[in-house]
């Protein structure tokens, strides 16, 4: 199910490839079913955004693939190995930075969090330093958390998640707490890491046009319990652009078939 961006060659091999995934989870009424019969690929390289209502099971759904929850039925292969417990070349980025800094570290040793024990102390050097270019922190290294905006420690905590050279990278509603132009910002530091690592990235949004802009394909969480209602390819050029790609034909499209979606479901 790759988007019209992915080219022929990616296709060859899927990233994710998720099959009949449903979630059940103890409420205080007793087991409640979360999803249910989730089914899609991901293709190496690709960029899915998964949007829906609140409370529809979206950070269920990341957690599974993060495989930091085990699925109630069905399954989740990585590659070709099945998911059971979080793989080491897969990394999740929360939403909530100001508390996934540990605050007594500097910068560059925040960055270096998840390299330690595994990376000789050379190549974790440079590691950081590369990572931390790519988020556009060069020469920040020595600052402690406290003293960064909030846009600057959400690009450490994704510098740290690229230390790790994650071939997927998981992101809960990565930028949804930072102002309007912190969060284009952000955006296009994304794309460019992108367009330099083709790290397969699969994020979650509240915001529709978000979701547009950076993904190859959107897939629609609906119903109750949750599933995918929709999935569809985003088919916009890259490289992207703030004001250009959002006043294309076709971004206007998706964005008018996600909105008719995402109503159906708020009924
Ligand atoms: N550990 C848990 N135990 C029981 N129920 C849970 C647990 N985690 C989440 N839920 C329930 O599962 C449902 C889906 O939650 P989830 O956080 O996946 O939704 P979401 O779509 O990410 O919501 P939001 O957009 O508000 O973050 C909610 O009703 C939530 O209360």
């Amino acid at each position: 199910m790759a988007g019209p961006s992915v080219s022929t060659a990616e296709r060859t091999a899927v990233a994710y490839e998720v099959d009949s995934l449903g979630v059940r989870l103890n409420s205080t009424d007793g087991p409640r079913q979360i999803v249910r019969d989730i089914s899609f690929d991901v293709a190496p390289g690709e960029i899915v955004g998964i949007v829906g209502r609140s409370g529809v099971g979206k950070t269920t759904l990341l957690r599974v693939l993060g495989g930091l929850l085990a699925p109630s039925s069905g399954t989740v292969f990585l590659g070709n190995r099945a998911v059971h417990g979080p793989p080491a070349d897969v990394v999740v980025v929360f939403q909530d930075y100001d508390n996934a800094l540990l605050p007594w570290r500097t910068v560059e040793r925040n960055v270096a969090l998840g390299l330690e024990g595994r990376v000789p102390r050379r190549e974790r050097r440079s590691r950081v330093e590369r990572a931390l270019g790519l988020v556009g922190l060069d020469g920040r290294g020595k600052e402690y958390p406290r003293r960064l905006s909030g846009g600057m420690a959400q690009r450490v905590q994704i510098a740290r998640a690229l230390a790790v050279q994650p071939t997927v990278l998981l992101m809960d509603e990565p930028f949804g707490a930072l102002d309007a132009l912190t969060k284009a910002t952000l955006q296009d530091v994304l794309l460019d890491i992108h367009a330099q690592t083709r790290t397969t990235i699969v994020f979650i949004t509240h915001d529709l046009d978000e979701a547009i802009y950076l993904s190859d394909r959107v897939l629609v969480l609906a119903g109750a319990p949750g599933t995918i209602t929709r999935a569809l390819p985003t088919g916009l050029p890259r490289p992207r652009d703030q004001l250009a790609t959002r006043e294309l034909p076709g971004y206007l499209r998706v964005r008018h078939q996600l909105w008719e979606a995402l109503r159906a479901d708020h009924g």
